[in-house]
Formats: C-alpha cells, structure tokens, sequence
C-alpha cells in the first residue's frame, strides 16, 4: 500500500467512527436527491449548487426535518436516519436565522440548552458564554430586532453552536447580509469554523463563501454530485459548465491528440498541455484577445471568428460574449471595448495562446 493510500484509509476509518457518513436520497415529487457526504471531525464542507439543485433538501435531510426516501446516515458512527429532529446532535444555522423575536440574544442562544435538560441559570451561563465568544456579550439583553444583519448572524450561530453539536449545518449563513457587512461575518465565521472541532456543512451558491469557508467542495446538480474536492482543483479543473462559470473559466471538452483537442462541437484548440484521450480545456476570459481584422502578424495558433451576441460590465471590464464557431466569454478593457467598436452583432477575431489553456482529463 502507498502513503497515499494509507493516508485515504486513515481518513475513511476517521469518518465512519468519528465523522459523517450519508448517502440521501429524497424523493420530491418529480425531483430525486442522491448525493453521498462523508467527512471527518474539522472538516468544513461547502455544498454548492445552482438553484433547485437539491442543497436545502440535503441540508435538511442532515437535519431530520426532511425523511430520507433510501440511503443512510450516520455520525460517529450512530445511525441518524431514525432519530428526530430535536434529538439529533445537530446544530442549524438557517439563512434568515430563524431567531425568536420575543426573546432576547441570550435567551434565543440558551434554548437549546434549556431544552436538552440544563436548568435555566445553568443555561443562561452557557449562551452567556457563548455571546462573549462571539463579541456579543454587551446585546446580550437585546431583541432581535435591535441587532444588526452581522450580529444576528452571530447569535443564531452561537445558538447553533450552544447545545454542543457533532454536526453544524449552515443554510446560505451570509445570503441574508449586504456586502460590507458580509466581508467582516465572512472572516468572523471563517475563524469560529476553523475552531469548530466536529463536521461542519454548508450550503451556498456564492463560490467565495464556499471557496473561502471550506476544505472541500461538493457541488450538485439537478440532485447529483457532479465534481467534489479542494477549492483549488475545482477552480482549476471545473468538470460541468456550471462550475466553470462560477469559477470564470470558458470549458470545452474535445478529444486530444499531442497539443491538438479536437473539441466535441468542431474546431480545434491547440495547448501545451500534452494530453490523450477525452478531456477538457479551460481557459480564462481575460486571455483572449481580440482583433476587428484578422490578425496577419498573430503567432496565436488559436484563432477563431466570432460574433458579438452581447456585452456586460463585469467588475472594472467589459465582458463580451461571443459566439461563432467556438462560443467564449472574452474579458477586455472598457478603452478597448470602445476602440475595437464592439456591439452586439459584430464581427471580431478572438485568439489565445496555447500556453494560456490548461487541459485535463475528462
Ligand atoms: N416541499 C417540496 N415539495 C416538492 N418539491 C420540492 C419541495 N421543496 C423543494 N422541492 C423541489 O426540490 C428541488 C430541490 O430544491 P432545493 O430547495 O433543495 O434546491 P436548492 O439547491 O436549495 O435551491 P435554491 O438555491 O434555489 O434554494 C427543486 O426542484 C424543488 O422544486
């Protein structure tokens, strides 16, 4: 057996006896969720997916509040599928926290634990100090309605965290916040997950919370898991035109011969990449460059005609989509934007360099 193989059983011996192990399956009407979760105590998960991919439904069959339809779940090695709700070691942060408006930061963060047979001052102590962890303890007294979106979020997170879960479940933890506040909660939750000894899984369909919360991605669609490993490979090498997107990446899958990939829809692209057999090749928007006349001089061996089918500011750019007889998304300037006279349905010349494409085995 080799280190890495020794290293792999390691981690599946962890997580059958300490971490998670499940495989859902719901059935929703016409919609079906099978996606199998492991992981071991630390990890951070992030499950991301576009919209109706199931990641709700999986967060909640985790949670008890839907049934499983076949499959399992366990955790540290105690099946779940069986155990209701509020029975189950799981904390629950939802996207709009779902705290009690009536009560106050303390009393919302001491629930759980009056409910799992703490007495009240025993209770309170706990979500006491929880709010101090959190650099809560000056709102303890304060309702809901007096925190701000940040703050709120903390508290439903100390609530989560308060009755001591194996398992925190986090549903779209930073949707709910506007984009300043989001960058600081961002960090904060980083650091209480970091601290957070047992698994952790969330659901998101903004790449960077998930990118920057979690050890490992999952991705789903259409209730399947369709690519799963570190944030970085999947950046790198996006499997589905949906992860490619997120990531910003044109992907296009062909069959290579040397540094020649026959794509599946015609043309060819070259790369330097030395590959065989089925595979994508990705490329990022901001490597394509773009002429109004075929370029004469072009050492490019990838050189396509395209049509501009439409333009959008995208960040301090433009981003053109193109189609033609390769479809791309090309990022430029919006100076060069207006020297090249791009608008919709004209003709331009995009190329890109063979060292610029990245391509990998499909
Ligand atoms: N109560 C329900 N009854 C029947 N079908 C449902 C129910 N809730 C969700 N669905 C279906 O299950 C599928 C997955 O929904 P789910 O909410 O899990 O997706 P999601 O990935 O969380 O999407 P979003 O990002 O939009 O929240 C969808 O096709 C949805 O229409």
């Amino acid at each position: 057996m080799t280190d890495i193989d020794d290293t792999t059983a390691t981690r599946e011996a962890d997580v059958r006896a300490e971490g998670l192990d499940a495989r859902l399956v719901v059935d929703r009407g016409s919609f079906r969720l099978d996606v199998s979760l492991s992981a071991a105590p630390g990890d951070v998960i992030a499950v991301l997916g576009p919209n109706g991919a199931g990641k709700t439904t999986a967060l909640r069959a985790l949670a008890g509040l839907v049934p499983l339809t076949g499959g399992h779940l366990r955790l540290e090695g105690r099946a779940l599928d069986r155990t209701p709700p509020e029975s189950r070691p799981v904390g629950v942060v939802f996207q709009d926290y779902l705290l009690f408006p009536h009560l106050s930061a303390l009393d919302n963060v001491a629930f759980g634990p009056r409910c799992r047979g703490a007495s009240r001052a025993e209770a309170r102590r706990q979500a006491a100090a929880w709010l101090e962890r959190m650099d809560l303890a000056e709102h303890a007294g304060a309702k809901p309605r007096r925190l701000s979106g940040g703050q709120a979020q903390r508290v439903a997170l100390a609530r989560a965290l308060a009755i001591r879960p194996r398992l925190l479940l986090l549903d779209e933890p930073l949707a709910a916040l506007d984009a300043r506040t989001r960058l600081d909660v961002r960090a904060q939750l980083r650091r209480h997950l970091a601290e957070f000894e047992a698994v952790a899984v969330l659901v998101t369909h903004d790449p960077l919370d998930a990118m920057v919360l979690a050890d490992r991605l999952v991705v789903i669609e259409h209730g399947r898991v369709v690519q799963e490993g570190a944030p970085g490979d999947i950046a790198r090498r996006p499997r589905t035109d949906y992860i490619a997107q997120l990531v910003g990446l044109n992907l296009y899958r062909g069959h290579a011969d040397g540094h020649s990939v026959r794509l599946d829809s015609g043309p060819a692209i070259t790369t330097t990449d030395d590959v065989a057999g089925p595979v994508f090749v990705a490329f990022p928007p901001g490597s394509v460059t773009l002429y109004r006349e075929r370029p004469g001089g072009s050492s490019a061996r990838n050189l396509w005609r395209c049509e501009v089918a439409g333009l959008e500011t995208h960040g301090d750019q433009i981003r053109a989509d193109l189609i033609g007889e390769l479809p791309l998304a090309a990022d430029l300037t919006t100076v060069a934007a207006a020297e090249l006279g791009l608008q919709p349905g004209a003709t331009v010349w995009a190329t890109v360099k063979a060292a610029q494409t990245h391509a990998y085995p499909a």
